[in-house]
């Protein structure tokens, strides 16, 4: 597995952030959802954004993907200033966003559903999204590899498990190979082993790709073991290791020692 840094604070050497946010905001009727959030993730970062419950951890997801438009501030992506531009030219700009409810084809197998997410992508975008140099076939070949579903190529979408249609949905996220990938608790509703199945896949995919994670699973966060970030009342109220957060007595009197945490 590789490794990186469980902080994020290494040095960028002069190289601009993957992702970039600053005083980014958004009011809904003077309500700020999301105020004045200054965030900088890594080039192959994993971070995890926690926050009780409308603390603005998806709307801040929906601000990067472009699904909504912020009042004020700015998105960089690499430096690039993509603030306003729309979600389907944020996602050819590179970044994929998996949504706490699968979108997979039920009548269609494993491998047809890959192959349509394959198809969107190599068919049409290729020139504009793609951040790989292998054809179709190796592309779909790795991202099988990566989610694990090798033995169900063949199975049908609407057999699987919970957890397999997860898996299903981010290898068609995958697929096209975004360089910033968005996971809206990708736990959510899972077992304890389809979890940590989860974790390792996840945990796999950083270094080759930039990920934040929303996720109110205190021990899955523990174990995919990144900087956190922490939203309260839409702002960032703290931001450090699991050991760092735990201990910090404002997060606690704040999130983790509510009644809101639902797994911690
Ligand atoms: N389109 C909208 N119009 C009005 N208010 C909104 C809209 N979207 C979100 N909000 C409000 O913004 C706040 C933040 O919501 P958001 O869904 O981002 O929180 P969250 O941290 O993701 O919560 P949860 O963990 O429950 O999903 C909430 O008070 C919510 O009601």
């Amino acid at each position: 597995m590789q490794e990186i840094s469980c902080t994020g604070d290494e040095s960028q050497a002069g190289m601009p952030w993957a992702l970039e946010t600053a005083d980014l905001t958004v009011k809904f009727d003077e309500f700020p959802a999301v105020n004045g959030v200054n965030l900088k993730v890594g080039t192959g970062e994993l971070r995890v954004i926690i926050g009780a419950n409308g603390a603005g951890k998806s709307t801040l997801l929906d601000l990067i993907c472009g699904k909504t438009r912020p009042t004020s501030g700015t998105i960089l992506l690499r430096g690039r200033d993509v603030t306003g531009i729309g979600e389907a030219q944020i996602a050819r700009a590179g970044i994929g966003r998996k949504f706490q409810t699968p979108t997979v084809f039920k009548s269609m197998s494993v491998w047809e559903n890959l192959q349509v997410a394959g198809n969107k992508h190599f068919g049409v975008s290729r020139n504009f999204f793609c951040r790989t140099d292998s054809s179709p076939a190796e592309q779909q070949g790795k991202v099988i590899d990566q989610i694990g579903l090798g033995s169900l190529l063949h199975r049908s979408a609407a057999e699987l498990s919970h957890g397999q249609l997860q898996w299903l949905e981010l290898g068609m996220l995958l697929i096209q190979s975004p360089s910033i990938l968005l996971l809206d608790e990708p736990t959510a509703g899972m077992t304890t082993e389809e979890t940590d199945k989860t974790a390792d896949i996840i945990r796999s995919l950083a270094g080759n790709h930039t990920i934040l994670v929303i996720e109110h699973d205190m021990a899955f966060v523990r174990q995919i073991c990144r900087k956190i970030t922490v939203l309260h009342q839409g702002r960032i109220l703290a931001e450090g290791t699991a050991e760092e957060i735990e201990r910090n007595a404002d997060v606690i009197q704040a999130y983790l020692g509510s009644a809101t945490v639902s797994h911690a």
